[in-house]
Parts: structure tokens; sequence; C-alpha cells
């Protein structure tokens, strides 16, 4: 095909084996987590990938997955893009929670609600979220979003909405000059993409959970019209 382009959902985080809402939050990758992206680059060797450039968010357990995977595949010096908009979705005031608290705060309603809605954002976070601070305040944020465009809350909807704009002015452009990239972001940023390349349904992509650490491959024509969609390795 044209072009290939190769993802990864970033390996288990701390939070996830805690069943807590991490989003902005800076959680570390898990032992496992570790684990899974020194697999993932050992299946990108063994499949004798290379890259040119590298694109990630600017969340620790994605640096570290895409770190780990470089390693493994011997290229950790390539430029590596980090970027806000491949964040992982930012889940508000449900930051922190785990599904006991969910349930409690919020009753099993609204969390239902939720899990199914495409476009209904979780409440948003305010000051007397333990996490504010250290998110609203990160200095990892000084390129963007600014003040005003700062998410407190997203729902999948706004969260594909602020990825698409990277991967059109950004990525794109890049393929098309032939550079062969590797991007390593979160479940709901990586659903941004594959929704716009599969043209899925909002319903359909809300059906799609990406696996942790397991690369992904896309096989593209002229028109950035899939010919191989989502392949993983190791099938
Ligand atoms: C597997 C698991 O324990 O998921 C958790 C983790 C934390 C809280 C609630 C749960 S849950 O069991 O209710 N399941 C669960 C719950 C939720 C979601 C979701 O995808 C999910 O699987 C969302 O996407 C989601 C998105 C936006 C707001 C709330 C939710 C939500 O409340």
């Amino acid at each position: 095909a044209k072009y290939q382009i190769v993802m990864v959902r970033h390996g288990e985080s701390e939070w996830n084996k805690l069943n807590k809402f991490c989003g902005w939050h800076d959680a570390e990758l898990s032992e496992q987590g570790v684990k899974e992206a020194h697999a993932a680059g050992k299946a990108l060797k063994d499949a004798s990938f290379k890259f040119d450039v590298a694109h990630t968010s600017v969340l620790t357990r994605a640096h570290k997955t895409l770190f780990a995977i470089l390693e493994e595949i011997d290229q950790k010096d390539i430029p590596i893009y980090k970027t806000w908009r491949l964040n992982e979705r930012h889940y508000g005031g449900l930051t922190g929670l785990n599904k006991a608290e969910t349930a409690l705060k919020h009753g099993e309603e609204q969390v239902k609600i939720w899990r199914r809605s495409f476009d209904v954002p979780p409440p948003p976070m305010d000051e007397s979220n333990p996490h504010y601070k250290e998110i609203v305040e990160d200095p990892r944020y000084a390129d963007g979003p600014s003040k005003s465009e700062f998410p407190m809350f997203e729902s999948l909807k706004l969260t594909i909405e602020r990825t698409l704009p990277y991967w059109n002015d950004v990525i794109v452009p890049q393929m098309k000059k032939g550079e062969k990239i590797l991007i390593a972001a979160h479940g709901n940023s990586l659903r941004g993409i594959v929704k716009h390349l599969d043209g899925m349904s909002d319903e359909a992509i809300m059906g799609l959970n990406l696996p942790t650490g397991i690369p992904f491959v896309y096989e593209l024509d002229v028109d950035f019209k899939p010919v191989v969609s989502m392949k993983f390795l190791g099938d």
C-alpha cells in the first residue's frame, strides 16, 4: 500500500490496575505495563519495523511505552513529537475515582448513561478534585492547550474533535513526505484516529476497546483509505 503507520496503546498503568479514571492524571506504567511495552518492541523488532519519527502524548505512561519500544528496536535516536492532542480523554470530576466511588457518588443509572454515550460529558473537574492543581498547573501544557481552551472534562466526541486536527495537520503531511511513523498514545485518542480512518459510527467506536501494549498496523492507499485496518502484531 502507499502508506503504512503503526499505533500502540500504552501498557497497563498503575491506575488501570486500580480501576481508577486516569485521564490527564500522570500515572506511571505498572510493572506489567512495562513488560507489555517491551514485548511490543520485541514484536516490532521481529517484524523488522523501522521508523523515522514517533508521536506521543504529554503523559508519562505513553512516553515510557514509546521508549521501551524504541529501545527494543534500537531506534532511540528518532525525533519524538509530544502533544496534548494525543492525550487520553479528560474524565473531569471522575478523575481518581474507582468503580465503587463512581457508582456511590453518581449512581448506577448515571454510570450506565455515561458508558453508552458518545457526547455526554462527565462532570467538570473543579478545585475540590485532589488532582486539579497538578493537572491545571502542569508546565508541560505550556505549548497548549491555552488557558481558555484547557479542558475540565471531555466526552468521547470532544476528545476525538481535538485529536483529529493533529492527525490531519501534522501526521498526514509527514506520511505524505514518506516518513515511517509510530504513534504511542491512549485508548480514546487512538479511537479518534481509528474512527476517522475506518469511517466508523459513534456506536461502533464506543464498542472498540483497544488492548494495551499490542501494536497495530494500518496500510493506507493514496487517498488514505485503509487497505489493511488495525492489523495487530502477533495476529
Ligand atoms: C471495568 C471497570 O471497572 O470500569 C470502571 C472503572 C471505574 C469506574 C467505573 C467502571 S464501570 O465498571 O462502571 N465501567 C465503566 C464505567 C464508565 C466507562 C466505561 O468505559 C466503563 O467500562 C466510561 O467510559 C465512562 C466515560 C465517561 C464517564 C463515565 C464513564 C463510566 O462510568
